[in-house]
């Protein structure tokens, strides 16, 4: 029988979290996932109960057994966390790489061999099986590994192929995405509270207000704009509500963040090769 791939997760935090949880449900059994982490234990005990997943303290052993090695540590702690496994590194391994700004240059500079690097970036929402992931291949990397990532994260949602250089667009897109739509769900709950409404009742009404929208997005083809243009009766309500986001600049606000949080990945990436020269 064929040996099915094993996939070494370095890092166990949120984002591994969420792919652990999105790939056990679907093509992946539990013991072909390891994880690891830095040092906490109490975090790998949760993960292990939680997904049936195997830990494993040390990373040169789950290294050793890994067909794909998941990079799901913070940029800031990637120099030294890729530097000290880099000789159990193999070239026959496949590296996915799903932090923030960092490139596959500098990740296969820090492991020093000519390994195939594909960098990934999904979001949360892979925990459920609806990532919005894009991915792209390093210098090493070839067609059939960026098929293998592919693969791996259509697992977890929806998956593109972008230039390297798009990355730090798309992880201010939809990296971070999903905590803008929690950010306004947030607001819309604290709304709902100040005009008197019980939270239970407003926590259903937001959410499929949130759901309705975004299935009228995907079922229709009309443009953004005139699905708002018809929820807007003219001298209406939903007039008088968007004026006020009009006077709080919603729109601009909404698109410096973005520009922001894609600078922001620029900022990590450069950061992380100013420590590692
Ligand atoms: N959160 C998100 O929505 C998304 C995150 N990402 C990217 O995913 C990466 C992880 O982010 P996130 O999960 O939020 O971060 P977390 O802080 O939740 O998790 C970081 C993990 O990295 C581990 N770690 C730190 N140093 C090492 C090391 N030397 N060797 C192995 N593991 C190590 C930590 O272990 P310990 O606890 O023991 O210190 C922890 O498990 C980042 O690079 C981020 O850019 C990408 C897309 C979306
Ligand atoms: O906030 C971050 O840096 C990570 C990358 C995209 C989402 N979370």
């Amino acid at each position: 029988m064929e040996k099915r791939t094993t996939i070494a997760f370095m890092g166990a935090g949120s984002m591994a979290e969420a792919m652990i949880a999105g790939m056990t449900k679907t093509l992946y059994q539990p013991e072909q996932i390891i994880v690891t982490n830095r040092c906490n234990t109490e975090r790998l005990a949760y993960i292990q109960k939680t997904y049936h997943v195997r830990t494993e303290i040390n990373k040169d052993t789950a290294l050793k057994e890994a067909d794909i090695v998941i990079l799901a540590m913070k940029p800031k702690d990637a120099a030294e966390a890729i530097s000290s496994i880099a000789h159990a590194i193999g070239e026959h391994q496949l590296i996915i790489s799903v932090l923030a700004g960092v490139t596959t240059d500098t990740i296969v500079s820090l492991i020093g061999k000519p390994v195939a690097v594909v960098r990934a970036m999904p979001n949360t929402s892979a925990a459920i099986g609806q990532s919005a992931t894009a991915i792209s291949c390093g210098r090493y990397a070839n067609d059939s590994h960026l098929a293998t990532a592919q693969a791996l994260f259509e697992t977890v949602g929806i998956v593109t192929a972008v230039n390297e250089e798009d990355l730090h667009a798309v992880t201010g897109l939809s990296g971070s995405g999903p905590a803008y739509v929690y950010y306004l769900v947030e607001a819309m709950e604290k709304a709902a509270d100040e005009i008197g409404l019980e939270r239970e009742v407003a926590k259903d009404l937001i959410l499929q207000t949130i759901i309705g929208a975004a299935h009228m997005l995907r079922t229709t083809d009309k443009q953004p704009a005139m699905l708002r243009k018809e929820v807007t009766s003219p001298g209406g309500t939903t007039e008088a509500g968007i004026g006020v986001l009009e006077h709080y600049h919603y729109q601009e606000a909404v698109i410096s963040c973005i520009k922001r949080a894609a600078e922001r990945s620029q900022e990590l990436g450069k950061a992380l090769l100013s420590l590692h020269r």
